[in-house]
């Protein structure tokens, strides 16, 4: 451990990031996601490339203002036959609204031979022309030494050359690029080692690709090999498989290899919203087992696990969950013991004595379930009303008297093939019977929005309820379509809060209509109250 070094932490997302198959950043999403990275504390914001589109264009003109990162432009070193001064791309950078700027170089011969097909010479002055100007212009020059573990290998005094001409021009930091993500730790390790003899640690960076999941561990090496920049981007966003991950990165360098980062103790605990606010923005459903801050990360579910976990919680934790954010859960399911129901029910407010008899009939009761399909691992919701309900807490807001559905496709007025779908449902709620009858594009959505028509003038709760999420699982593939599904929902309020239900049958509107049943009964539930426990059983 090396007490007291400190690590420059780069965030490349929003450009590295930007080159991720699938992700397409707009100039609001960017200035968002810079400010976070700035609260965080990163070191280095780059921004993206003033001059290759019209996005990144618009994000330099009116860049946000940062408190702490060095907001930073990315480009490459000027073209051949052109002075660096004269070339389109220089001069873009050189008036973007930045505070540093990153150049990509060619370090592999390969590359100098393949693709700028010039002269190996010339392609130190365009490196050296390249940072002179930006140091001169900008004040603050990186250099990102593409390939170079690559070209190292094939040549290493060339693509030491190629560094020093960069160094010597005056880059403040020379960032060593696993470009193609093939090379190895012990290899990073030891060309870092070999380079930190010419240019010293303090100057060198490390920038790594996933494509053997070894991004993270390549960067670790090349740290221990006495880099002091690493490049890495929010969640492992990137070109192909992906960059170095700064989320698992920071903690790793913070918590348990002490360095010191632009990150405080109090930064740190941002860290998991930070990572959930960029899948949020990219609309993608966040990684349940990111190291660090996915949902999983100390979600216990073994019964001895959690077992011990009660007893003291680092017998199963690495770190404690709130350094970076994050919490710990208990997970129910049929790995599960006493321990579990019990470390559950406090976490949701059920108060119970350990010596309660009903908890032995729910955990043979969870069991029996998750033998038939339910799967409460996943469907938080669901588990608390099954206990709530089992100790008489839970109200039957409304009971269903039947429920019918009709598909019909068929060709409309303007000769379209068109499939619809009826719900006709007929409820009891409180002391009067209501029927319903609605339209939607399929079988749920009719029966979905038949339930809501009926339940809305009694309980205006339901007002914002939207159902987010929907996934039919076959259990028993064996049986074709007489196949037992297990349907799980996940819902919203509208005020940011979400939860899962699950429901199981053979019939998949059944299923669906279970799932649905506990969406809204859990949402009634939160806005009102235990009501009357006159009508606690199960049945739907
Ligand atoms: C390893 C990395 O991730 S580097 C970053 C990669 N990211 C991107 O490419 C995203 C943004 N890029 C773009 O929008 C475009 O590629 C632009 C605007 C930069 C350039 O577009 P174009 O001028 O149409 O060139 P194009 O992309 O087709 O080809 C790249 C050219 O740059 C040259 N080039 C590549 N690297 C360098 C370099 N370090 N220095 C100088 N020239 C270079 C190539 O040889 C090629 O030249 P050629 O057209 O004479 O064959
Ligand atoms: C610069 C860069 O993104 C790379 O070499 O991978």
């Amino acid at each position: 451990m090396t007490m007291g070094d400190r690590i420059y932490l780069f965030d490349t997302t929003l450009r590295d990031g930007a080159q991720t198959q699938g992700v397409d950043f707009s100039v609001a999403d960017k200035v968002a996601i810079a400010r976070e990275l700035d609260l965080l504390g990163i070191d280095y914001v780059e921004g993206g490339w003033p001059g290759a589109n019209p996005t990144d264009d618009a994000f330099f003109a009116d860049p946000p203002e940062l408190r702490n990162a060095t907001f930073t432009a990315f480009g490459m070193t000027r073209r051949p036959g052109r002075s660096a001064a004269n070339d389109p791309g220089l001069v873009g950078l050189t008036s973007a609204k930045c505070d540093a700027v990153c150049m990509v170089g060619k370090t592999w011969d390969f590359h100098v031979d393949v693709a700028l097909n010039i002269p190996r010479e010339e392609n130190l002055e365009l490196i050296r022309d390249s940072i002179a100007l930006i140091v001169e212009r900008k004040g603050e020059a990186l250099f990102d030494a593409e390939h170079f573990f690559d070209g190292f290998k094939a040549n290493p005094d060339y693509a030491m050359r190629c560094l020093l001409a960069a160094y010597e021009a005056g880059a403040r930091w020379i960032v060593l690029c696993d470009t193609n993500g093939g090379t190895l730790p012990d290899e990073v390790e030891s060309i870092v080692r070999a380079v930190a003899e010419r240019i010293p640690g303090t100057s060198l960076g490390i920038h790594t690709h996933n494509d053997t999941d070894n991004a993270v561990a390549n960067s670790l090496a090349a740290i221990r090999a006495g880099a002091r920049m690493v490049q890495g981007t929010l969640n492992g966003l990137g070109e192909r498989c992906g960059n170095a991950n700064l989320v698992s990165l920071i903690p790793t360098l913070m918590l348990k290899m002490g360095y010191e980062t632009g990150i405080t103790a109090d930064g740190l605990r941002r860290l998991s919203h930070v990572s959930r606010t960029l899948d949020e923005r990219l609309n993608r459903a966040p990684n349940r087992h990111a190291p660090y801050v996915g949902e999983s990360a100390f979600a216990h579910k073994g019964g001895l696990h959690v077992s011990a976990v009660e007893k003291d919680p680092a017998s199963y934790e690495h770190v404690e969950p709130s350094t970076v954010g994050n919490r710990r859960t208990i997970v129910v399911s049929d790995q599960a013991g006493r321990s579990n129901l019990l470390a559950r029910f406090r976490e949701i407010g059920i108060e119970i004595d350990a010596k309660d008899e009903r908890i032995n009939t729910l955990v043979d009761l969870v069991k029996r379930r998750e033998y038939d399909g339910y799967a409460y691992d996943g469907a938080e919701a669901s588990f608390e009303l099954l206990a709530r309900r089992g100790l008489g807490e839970v109200p039957d807001f409304f009971r269903l008297q039947s429920f019918r559905v009709i598909d019909e496709r068929r060709w409309n007025a303007r000769n379209e093939l068109i499939t619809l779908s009826e719900a006709t449902i007929k409820l009891d709620v409180g002391t009067q019977s209501v029927m319903t009858v609605a339209e939607g594009n399929g079988p749920v959505n009719a029966l979905d929005t038949a339930l809501r028509k009926a339940l809305l003038p009694v309980y205006p709760a339901l007002e914002g309820l939207r159902l987010v999420d929907y996934k039919v699982r076959i259990l028993t593939p064996n049986d074709g379509t007489k196949a037992v599904t297990r349907v799980m929902i996940e819902s919203t309020d509208g005020y940011g809060n979400r939860w899962t239900t699950v429901g199981v049958s053979a019939n998949v509107i059944d299923a669906s209509y279970n799932a649905l049943h506990d969406s809204i009964t859990y949402r009634l539930f939160r806005a009102l109250g235990t009501g009357t426990p006159d009508a606690s059983s199960d049945d739907r």
